[in-house]
């Protein structure tokens, strides 16, 4: 089986569902922003306040790179179609796109302050959500609605979608 590739803004449910849809699958689970962590031995919001976001694109696309090419569910962090090489990178890879609206996004991060670009009250969150829709589309194999699905229902539309024939 081909790695699969989650994408989608913050809040979107890219970790929630990639773990849900391995565990399913019994195959390995490997989110992009926990690599850079490893990596750098650092949280991602340290990274973003010492060496700022362009340091941590440069993390991210270097880990990106070397995600296994099979038997393996990748979710990414919501900026990683900011990099046109990234998007291109991704393009003939098997990339799931959950979409959520502002709302939904809105009311799941209320309480988070770990994401560093969530936190920074001088963004504006909701214009970043509009500049990426069209990267995400660009690249997504597949698109799901998650408004009114749950994690389970989420993972249970990938398996169907896909069908999971090992190739
Ligand atoms: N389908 C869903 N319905 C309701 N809540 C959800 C759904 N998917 C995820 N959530 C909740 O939204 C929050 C963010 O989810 P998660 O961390 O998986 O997002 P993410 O896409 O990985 O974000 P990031 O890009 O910042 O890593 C969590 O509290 C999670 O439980
Ligand atoms: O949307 C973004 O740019 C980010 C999303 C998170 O997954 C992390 O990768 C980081 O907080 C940046
Ligand atoms: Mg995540």
């Amino acid at each position: 089986m081909k790695t699969f590739y989650i994408i989608g803004f913050m809040g979107s449910g890219k970790t929630t569902i990639g773990m849900a849809l391995a565990r399913t699958l019994s195959i390995d689970f490997v989110d992009t922003d926990e690599l850079i962590k490893i990596k750098t031995g650092k949280d991602i919001k340290d990274i973003f306040a010492s060496e700022g976001e362009q340091a941590f694109r440069e993390y991210e696309r270097d880990v990106l790179l070397h995600t296994p090419a099979r038997h393996c569910i990748v979710a990414t962090g919501g900026g990683i179609v900011e990099r046109m090489d990234n998007r291109q990178w991704l393009a003939d890879k098997r990339v799931v796109y959950l979409q959520a609206s502002w709302e939904s996004i809105a009311q799941r991060l209320k309480e988070d302050q770990s994401r560093p670009i969530w936190a920074d009250q001088t963004r504006d969150k909701q214009a970043l959500l509009e500049s990426r829709l069209s990267k995400y589309l660009e690249i997504a194999s597949y698109t799901i609605n998650t408004e009114q699905l749950s994690p389970q229902k989420i993972v249970d539309q990938i398996i169907s979608f896909s069908s999971f024939n090992y190739e």
